[in-house]
């Protein structure tokens, strides 16, 4: 039994539409991540990376696909469920809680209401130590625990939305860019803690990067004009 699979991925925009031709993007794609896995995926600009990410977290409105978390039918979850499992990380930052600790603390607030039946309830909160470990960790020492994310620079919003995914506990991350626009100590952390956090949960990781291979990923896969292929260079 694979881990994940994704199966007739596809992506098609203007389907709705009835005057616009629809444009397939990508059509008839499979992958596959085992457990603890890390692949990373690679291709030119607008090739459409970011929509199968987000494909694979039932965000994508455009797309579908059939899917499997050890040996579950994505069919068998209702969206929300399935994106605490796989949890898209995306390209931009997104805090909106006015304090670094809320936004970290954001995903544990959701189990109280309509989702209360959700996994999440059963998830330890974190204390603020455990929180400030995983900020140091990401080499945040200097960002305090009460501070404005809004404050942040972009690479320090990008870490505060990694470790704010991670808590969460996933069972696939799907991390578009997160160290874009880092240097490359900080890119190290990152790779260093996704690398750790795979290895001790085995949590799968699907990243997409434009930066040099680090040597962390046991797989490339190449998306171009709307082909997945394994392998390729940068
Ligand atoms: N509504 C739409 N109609 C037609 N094409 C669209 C629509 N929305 C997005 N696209 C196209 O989808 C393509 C894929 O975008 P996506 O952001 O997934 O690419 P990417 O590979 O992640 O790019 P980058 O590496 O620059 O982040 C782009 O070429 C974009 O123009």
């Amino acid at each position: 039994m694979e881990y994940f699979k994704a199966e007739d991925l596809s992506c098609v925009f203007g389907q709705d539409g009835p005057n616009t031709q629809p444009k397939i993007l990508f059509s008839g794609l499979s992958l596959q991540l085992g457990r603890g896995e890390i692949v990373d995926l690679i291709g030119p600009s607008g090739s459409g990376k970011s929509h199968l990410l987000t494909a694979l977290a039932m965000l994508d409105p455009d797309a579908c696909a059939m899917m499997d978390l050890e040996g579950c039918s994505c069919r068998d979850f209702n969206p929300q469920e399935w994106r605490r499992q796989v949890v898209y990380l995306p390209q931009r930052p997104t805090l909106t809680s006015r304090t670094v600790i809320g936004s970290l603390l954001l995903g544990f607030s959701f189990g109280r209401g309509r989702f209360s039946r959700s996994s999440v309830n059963s998830r330890e909160r974190p204390s603020p130590l455990e929180l400030r470990k995983g900020l140091d960790v990401l080499g945040l020492q200097d960002v305090e625990l009460d501070r404005n994310p809004l404050s942040l620079s972009v690479g320090q919003q990008a870490r505060v939305c990694l470790l704010r995914s991670l808590l969460l506990k996933p069972k696939v991350l799907l991390s578009d860019e997160v160290d874009a626009g880092l240097d490359s100590d900080s890119a190290t952390m990152v790779a260093c803690l996704l690398e750790r956090t795979s290895k001790s949960t085995g949590m799968a990781v699907l990243r997409v990067r434009h930066r040099d291979a680090d040597g962390l990923a046991s797989r490339t896969l190449r998306l171009e004009q709307g082909s997945l292929s394994e392998g390729g260079a940068l």
